[in-house]
């Protein structure tokens, strides 16, 4: 028997293009959502015997004990653990895990990357991974990978789940349906999903070939940044956060789950689409995130803010104010400072800055940091505007201008990022990037006026 239902228990085919899934708005709410009329139980969790013979599981995000614990309860087919037969080993050899600090990679630099190219093989969203950067250590939760992947083919009877991190994806090319547990989530370059530790999903391809960036995040979840004095509104709100409405398969066909833990890949063979879950509740859901609805706020008089006025989800590490990652913005803006030096400033920080173009002009970097690029500036390694950039940001007129046809991020993190051998020896590592500085002349000559 196949059949996927929605919210309206209407039959709907959840695997084709067609179908434009259903969501629902609030990040961190605490949501409900059937797919079968009655399904969720009412006014408790673990009723004796669930309406249609549905086995109650609860899948916990955070520690039960956590000061702001995050489950959800699902109500499905069949429990998940009937889902793990015997496990057997898997390779992705181009998915890394950090620790993982290559002996003959140097990642102390600036470097810059064009967008990896699309190739003949067919590639799905777990051979199409290609991690970039790792930072922190998985055994101890904390830390980061950043990937690129290259996706040409759906998943076929083909399931997946990370034990290890909650994924952070940000398409640059091509559009992508995520199948998860708790239901579907179509997304598109400009948006972006959020995929929580632990949750079963196949990703198909809608329009391809799909290229895009994403951040693995070892450590606690993300979260909206606290606004501080510019108060409740604005950056990133709550409610342009979408989680999917219950949707479920049964299907029975032979199936593979393959599971990312600790660093290792393990695959399952089980009998059935694991995406069985019928009802749900709870605040622990996959979301998108349309990054147009992201209300910069930014300096309406003179100078330039730190980046942080522009991220859009902080991932908090054991030091408050540090982040394990901040996702941080840079879009179509308004700039309007007077008497100032407008693009980013010189600058070495503590943390470590990884950025991807997903469309435009980057106004640091007119040339070289092209959509699909990116580019990394490592812990305390100086960085900032290019020659063209300088010069132009010294010598125009000052008026209102606004920043258009851009739209680039960052993944800054609190640890330094160890470069692949894959990023260092098969990516398109621009070998030149470093040059973009060389030509930034000395103007001082001992004199006080303007140069
Ligand atoms: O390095 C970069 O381009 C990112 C960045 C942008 C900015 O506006 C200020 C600081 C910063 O690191
Ligand atoms: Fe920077």
């Amino acid at each position: 028997m196949t059949q996927t239902k929605g919210l309206s228990g209407l039959t709907q085919a959840a695997t084709t293009s067609g179908t434009t899934p259903g969501y629902m708005p609030g990040f961190g709410n605490d949501f409900e959502t059937e797919a079968l009329p009655g399904a969720l139980p009412q006014g408790m969790n673990s009723p004796q015997r669930v309406n249609y013979g549905l086995y109650a599981e609860q899948l916990s995000g955070t520690a039960f004990t956590d000061e702001r614990p995050e489950r959800t309860w699902c109500y499905r087919i069949r429990p998940s653990v009937k889902h793990s037969a015997r496990y057997a080993r898997a390779e992705l050899p181009l998915w890394k895990t950090a620790p993982h600090i290559p002996e003959d990679v140097i990642s102390l630099g600036q470097y810059r990357w064009d967008p990896l190219p699309h190739g003949d093989v067919g590639l799905t969203w777990l051979t199409g991974m290609r991690t970039m950067t790792t930072a922190g250590d998985v055994n101890t939760q904390t830390g980061m990978a950043s990937h690129i992947y290259l996706v040409t083919d759906s998943m076929v009877d083909s399931y997946f789940y990370s034990a290890d991190s909650e994924l952070l994806v940000v398409p640059q090319e091509g559009r992508l349906r995520f199948c998860t547990e708790l239901g579907v989530i179509d997304l598109a370059p400009q948006e972006i999903a959020i995929l929580p530790r632990g949750l079963v999903y196949r990703v198909e391809v809608l329009d391809g070939p799909a290229r895009g960036f994403v951040c693995e995040n070892y450590g606690q979840k993300f979260e909206l940044p606290g606004r501080g004095p510019i108060g409740a509104n604005c950056m990133a709100n709550p409610r342009d956060f979408k989680a999917p409405v219950a949707a479920f398969e049964d299907r029975e066909v032979p199936s593979t789950l393959t599971i990312k833990w600790c660093g290792q890949f393990h695959e399952t063979q089980i009998a059935q689409s694991p995406l069985d879950i019928v009802a749900w509740h709870g605040n622990y859901a996959p979301m998108k995130y349309d990054l147009k609805t992201y209300c910069p706020v930014g300096a309406v008089l003179f100078d330039h803010p730190d980046p942080s006025i522009f991220t859009v989800l902080t991932a908090p590490s054991s030091h408050p104010g540090t982040a394990n990652i901040d996702f941080v913005l840079f879009r179509e803006r308004w700039l309007v400072s007077e008497n100032t030096f407008r693009p980013p400033w010189y600058h070495k920080n503590v943390m470590s800055e990884l950025m991807g173009n997903i469309y435009g002009q980057y106004d640091a970097k007119p040339q070289g940091f092209v959509p699909g690029g990116m580019s990394l500036h490592n812990m305390m390694l100086p960085h900032g505007p290019d020659r063209e950039a300088f010069e132009a940001a010294t010598t125009s007129n000052l008026g209102p201008a606004k920043l258009e046809n851009t739209m680039s991020f960052m993944f800054e993190t609190r640890f330094p990022q160890h470069l692949t051998e894959f990023a260092a020896n098969e990516a398109p590592l621009q070998d030149d990037y470093i040059d973009c500085w060389t030509s930034l002349e000395k103007k001082f000559d001992g004199t006080a006026g303007e140069k």
